[in-house]
């Protein structure tokens, strides 16, 4: 039998790069060193990032005995009053809670130099990376710089992150903060300079939690909402600005998969809801076609029937090679530096990059954005589809064997029937897969979803953001877009939320891109490919769109006319519904919501938002073990600060030995 996990337990994958190695480095370890400045959970870099790892995660606050209990240099009062003692003690009792909620363990110890503790520490233990935020003032840019000395000793590293210390990020200024000659001198210059910035996104993942409890809670205020009647389905979801691609499908895919919801009580509830609520029509002229939103979903999961169904009838070749159609003659590379470059996001095209780190980060991404990435894979790439699939297998909530394997052999796997009627372009000649550049421009025209995984490229207009290799390339041969023909996907531009039909192919052309001869047709300030971003990994398209030529409604981004000359048409106008859109069905379509949600327009969920898309990246990494807790505790009660008398030690290897008592303590 062909297994689809070829590596037995215990062996290796491919390496290189940070978060490149597969498997855990078991004996080591990383921690997130939280400061008293940066005592939380939400929107936490340092945090994200070590939760990033597989190595377990150790979270420690430090309690700098000089901060706490010292006296200041000049007037010699305390440096920390009784009253903010207080308040230090019960920021860092919540972070514990907090971290316990979610099967973490805060760590507090009292040290007089952190340097000196971090470097007992590393002597006892594995330590690999210690994440945390970076410093700005002096006495602890010198505590940092002295920490970082220590751990480099020690083989470690610190890796540290501005994240949001600030409203704006100290890379996107358009200055260096800490040259005295470009930081303004007065706030007012400083202020107008900044409020020309951008402000980068909150680092925050969308949460699922597993269990039938918490989908039918999903799937109720999914239905409470109204949601439905602006269901596209995941086909066809990835629309631009309220309907964006994170928008469109009702995310039941993970509990699916896991069978916390069976797949024909979705279609019941569905048919209920519009029994009771009215119908809406799934698209702008899709009725009969398509039917109302309701049908459109059970369309959708007969997909999942249609592919559950094959598996049976495919068996193993669904794991081989050829697939299920057999195909034949294709040169399959197992280049496993591509590969990586390719699940990291650093391919240098922002469209696949930013589902690549949409991928890895939360575990899901959009139908449309698997269909790119993996087709970028198997026809850009010329890698073995089925890295490609055993990474979307690793990844991905949702995965299934029949739904993962059954979509990259079926849709991404060029059948034989199709490649006669389709141009492949020989690998290095340029980027086959026109979905790359052309998806963008029309699924994601405000780049509201690529720049939130792309920060790196939110300084750039947004015709060289979509195409940042403009900045250095010089259209070299004009090469035409033919449907059917030069795209490799099933369809081009499948988006019938604004347009009249699915098979509707974008009118323009592409040029192919020569690299490297100097500044290209928009040079753009200080960015640089390389430097600032990846350089493409194959032979880039510029594209060149006519919108006007296309049944739009909607404008082509908020990008003024002369910054986005590769795409032209479709004016500034202002993202509008359809009169289908906005009378949806008999009875509204946010009928069923109550009054308050009516209200503000939001889920009845709304209100913790911030929480549950949060929630789920503490804890992504496997807590530490109880008897590496165990060890670290022995080995803490004999180096560290000892407990005043009268108090207790922590009786359990998961009690943790709180920041309460030490900063109960009399000093
Ligand atoms: C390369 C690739 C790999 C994929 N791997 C998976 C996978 O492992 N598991 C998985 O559930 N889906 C997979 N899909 C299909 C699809 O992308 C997801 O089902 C969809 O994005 C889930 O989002 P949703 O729940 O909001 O979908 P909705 O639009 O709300 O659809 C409702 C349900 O229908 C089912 N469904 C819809 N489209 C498909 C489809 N093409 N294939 C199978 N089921 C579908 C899913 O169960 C989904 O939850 C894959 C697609 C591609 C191109």
């Amino acid at each position: 039998m062909v297994r689809r996990w070829v590596r037995s337990a215990g062996t290796t994958g491919p390496t290189g790069g940070e978060g490149a190695k597969p498997k855990p480095a078991a004996e080591r370890v990383n921690v997130v060193w939280h400061k008293w400045s940066d005592l939380r959970l939400l929107d936490h870099e340092p945090l994200w990032h070590a939760h990033q790892r597989p190595e377990p995660v150790l979270h420690l606050h430090l309690v700098e005995l000089q901060l706490l209990a010292g006296h200041a240099r000049v007037s010699g009062v305390q440096r920390c009053s009784p009253r903010r003692k207080e308040f230090w003690r019960q920021c860092v009792e919540d972070l514990s809670e907090r971290l316990q909620e979610r099967g973490q363990h805060l760590v507090v110890r009292a040290v007089e130099d952190p340097a000196e503790f971090f470097a007992s520490l590393c002597e006892q233990l594995p330590i690999l990376r210690v994440y945390a935020h970076q410093e700005f003032c002096d006495e602890e840019l010198q505590i940092e710089a002295s920490v970082r000395r220590v751990l480099a000793q020690h083989g470690a590293e610190l890796c540290t992150y501005w994240g949001a210390l600030t409203v704006h990020h100290i890379d996107d200024l358009g200055f260096d903060a800490r040259d005295r000659n470009q930081m303004p001198w007065y706030k007012g210059e400083f202020q107008r300079a900044a409020k020309r910035r951008p402000i980068r996104e909150e680092r925050q993942v969308f949460r699922w939690k597993g269990g039938e409890t918490a989908a039918l809670e999903h799937l109720k205020s999914y239905m409470e909402s109204g949601a439905l009647a602006r269901y596209r389905g995941a086909t066809e979801s990835f629309a631009h600005g309220s309907d964006n691609p994170v928008n469109g499908g009702t995310r039941l895919s993970p509990w699916l998969a896991f069978g916390c919801l069976s797949a024909r009580m979705v279609v019941k509830e569905a048919r209920d809801w519009e029994r009771q609520h009215g119908k809406s029509c799934s698209t702008s002229k899709g009725v009969g076609k398509i039917g109302s939103t309701g049908n459109r979903l059970h369309t959708e999961l007969l997909f999942r029937d249609f592919l559950r169904f094959s598996a049976l009838a495919w068996g193993t070749s669904l794991f081989k090679i050829g697939g299920p159609f057999g195909v034949t003659g294709i040169p399959w590379r197992k280049d496993l530096e591509l590969f990586e470059k390719w699940r990291l996001g650093q391919t240098g095209f922002p469209f696949v990059d930013a589902g690549m780190r949409e991928l890895a980060a939360t575990g899901y991404i959009s139908h449309l954005h698997r269909q790119c990435c993996a087709a970028f894979l198997a026809r850009d790439l010329g890698l073995d589809w089925r890295m490609g699939a055993e990474h979307f297998e690793s990844c991905l909530l949702d995965h299934t064997p029949d739904a993962n394997w059954g979509n990259w052999a079926y849709r991404i796997l060029q059948r034989p029937c199709l490649a006669e009627t389709r141009r492949s372009y020989p690998l290095e000649e340029h980027l086959n897969t026109v979905e790359v550049v052309v998806w963008p421009a029309v699924h994601d025209a405000f780049l509201e979803h690529t720049l939130h995984w792309v920060p790196e490229l939110s300084s750039l207009p947004k015709d060289l953001a979509r195409e940042p290799w403009r900045t250095e390339g010089r259209p070299l041969k004009r090469i035409p877009i033919k449907p059917y023909q030069d795209s490799p996907l099933w369809f081009c531009a499948a988006n019938r939320t604004n347009w009249d039909y699915e098979y509707f192919w974008l009118p323009g052309h592409a040029w192919v891109v020569q690299l490297g001869a100097g500044a290209g047709e928009h040079p753009w300030r200080d960015f640089q490919l390389s430097r600032d971003y990846f350089r493409p990994l194959i032979p880039a398209l510029n594209v060149e769109i006519d919108l006007d030529a296309l049944p739009l409604r909607h404008a082509w981004g908020d990008t003024p006319p002369q910054l986005r000359p590769h795409i032209w048409g479709g004016g500034l106008r202002v993202p509008q519904r359809s009169p289908q859109e906005t009378s949806k069905g008999k009875g509204g379509s946010r009928r069923g919501m109550s009054t308050s949600t009516r209200a503000s327009g939001r889920s009845p969920h709304a209100s913790s938002h911030f929480e549950r898309k949060t929630h789920g990246f503490v804890g992504r990494t496997s807590s530490l073990s109880e008897a590496f807790f165990q060890f670290f505790q022995t080995w803490a009660d004999r180096h560290l600060p000892a407990l005043p008398a009268g108090q207790s030690r922590p009786e359990s290897a998961g009690q943790v030995w709180t920041a309460v008592e030490l900063l109960q303590r009399p000093f």
